[in-house]
């Protein structure tokens, strides 16, 4: 500073000798002026002066008043506007400070409010607010406008609950658990902020990865994530027996790859895929993951997603504390999000027990049900695909048209059966959980639970497959106790 006033000043010349007398007179006014003002200010500043309660607030813009006294008049007036416009600014600064504190206050009541309108729980730091409509997507952020024309060509017009409050989380960058009812769209809760973060297609590798707990629900969710980036480029693939035998799997044009982690793992071992440009990695149905034993696979594809600004998330109609647990030991910060209450059924399912002394009086029951009424499309849950077929041949000595799907079906006949029944060529579907854990049944009117399902959660599963009726039939005492808590 002082160098740069004495080069201002610099090639001044001043006859001190000439004008001594000035100099003096100078000098005299400047001095009776410094104390009249050192006075008055000390007088503004003395607390015998002042209410004892003055503010450590205002007692600091009074020092500051003080501290302005210092030096020539000529600064003096300026400086005092200047100490005048530092109060002001402080003022403002306090009270943009408490508007945006009522700001955000009035953020967290209107998020709340819709929260529980849609029965949204959720847990963490910082939640991102739900959405109010599809369209806070393009206004809060960005969303290209062929995702939004896709919800309308496809019927969608309002999120649904999970999609409201997981789709921010995940757009805010957060990782998350999300535990919401099947058929509550999940699927678009997951797959939309993955294609708004990915933006384009790119020819980087395998950009994102969904793992589903069966090769039905992979090729589903492959299906609806295609129908969702309809109109973008992206490439979306299954990865199926073919594509890990074909030789180029390494140089595979991928931005989004659906798999089991059996066939994930297995193509990792064979080195034949490069995850770690993975930006998303979601386990779906992932109670149903960890459940069926796959923990090592899914381990295995977890460590080979390297990229360190990774966004993992569990989807899951259930979600066990001993899943929450494993997951939250690679998810330090994750967002979680409830639909309703945690690991319990839709409300609007009415379920009926029927209690039936023995084997062959369940098969009795089920026989007088359908001849009281049968309401197609009928799903029918067993054990066992021992007890599948067993059940299936009964069924079809009745007439009943009746499908199976067991786990010793080929893939293709597989997807030939659950054709059948999605088009109503078949009326009633004999499934174990596995086989039809994900799928979505869509305007299913009733399902059978035919034998005890091994969890609440299983059963929670299968119930919430399609519609409105739900028909519990046993033969063990404690499946009342079951139903009734
Ligand atoms: N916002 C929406 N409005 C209307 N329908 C929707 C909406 N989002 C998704 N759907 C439809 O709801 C059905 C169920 O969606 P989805 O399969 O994603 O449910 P889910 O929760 O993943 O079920 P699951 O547990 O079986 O995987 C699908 O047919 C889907 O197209």
């Amino acid at each position: 500073m002082e160098k740069a006033a004495s080069f201002l000043f610099a090639g001044t010349s001043f006859n001190k000798k000439k004008y001594a007398d000035e100099i003096a007179r100078f000098k005299e006014k400047k001095e009776t002026e410094n104390e009249v003002d050192y006075l008055s200010s000390f007088e503004r500043v003395n607390p015998a002066s002042e209410e004892v309660t003055v503010s450590t607030k205002k007692r600091k813009r009074k020092q500051a008043a003080s501290e302005a006294v210092e030096g020539f008049n000529v600064f003096k007036s300026s400086k005092k506007a200047l100490v005048i416009s530092e109060e002001n600014k402080t003022d403002e600064g306090e009270d943009n400070l408490s508007k945006e504190k009522k700001k955000i206050n009035l953020k967290l009541e209107a998020d709340s409010i819709l929260r529980k309108q849609y029965n949204i729980h959720v847990s963490g730091n910082n939640v991102a607010s739900p959405l109010k409509s599809f369209a806070d997507l393009s206004s809060v952020y960005g969303c290209e406008s062929y995702l939004l024309h896709n919800f309308a060509k496809l019927g969608f017009k309002e999120p649904t609950p999970i999609q409201r409050q997981a789709i921010p989380v995940l757009l805010s960058g957060r990782e998350c658990f999300a535990c919401a009812p099947t058929g509550s769209g999940k699927t678009l809760a997951f797959v939309s902020p993955m294609l708004m973060k990915l933006k384009h297609a790119s020819t980087e590798g395998v950009r994102a990865v969904i793992l589903c707990p069966t090769r039905e629900l992979a090729a589903q969710t492959t299906r609806e994530c295609k129908k969702l980036a309809e109109g973008n480029n992206f490439y979306i693939k299954l990865l199926t027996k073919k594509l890990i035998r074909s030789a180029h799997l390494t140089k595979l044009r991928c931005d989004i790859l659906i798999s089991t982690p059996l066939r994930l793992s297995s193509a990792i071992k064979k080195r034949k895929l490069d995850l770690s440009r993975v930006e998303y990695l979601v386990l779906d149905e992932s109670d149903k993951l960890f459940e069926l034993g796959l923990i090592k696979q899914i381990d295995s594809v977890v460590k080979a997603c390297s990229n360190p600004s990774i966004i993992r998330s569990l989807f899951s109609a259930t979600l066990p504390d001993s899943v929450e647990e494993l997951a939250r030991t690679i998810m330090h910060d994750a967002v979680r999000v409830i639909i309703g209450r945690k690991n319990t059924a839709s409300e609007s399912i009415n379920q009926k027990l029927v209690f039936a002394g023995t084997e062959e009086g369940k098969l009795l029951a089920l026989r007088q049900s359908f001849q009281e009424r049968l309401n197609p499309p009928v799903l029918i849950f067993v054990q066992s695909k021992e007890r599948a077929k067993e059940l299936y041949e009964e069924l079809k000595f009745d007439n009943i048209r009746v499908g199976v799907i067991d786990s010793d079906l080929s893939e293709t006949q597989r997807e030939n059966v659950v054709n059948d029944f999605r088009a109503g060529k078949t009326w009633v579907l004999i499934a174990t959980d596995v086989i039809a854990r994900g799928m979505d049944f869509k305007g299913v009117n009733c399902v059978i639970n035919y034998d005890f399902p091994d969890s609440a959660a299983a059963y929670i599963h299968r119930i919430e497959q399609g519609g409105p009726e739900k028909l519990l039939l046993s033969t063990q005492k404690m499946m009342f106790r079951f139903c009734v808590t």
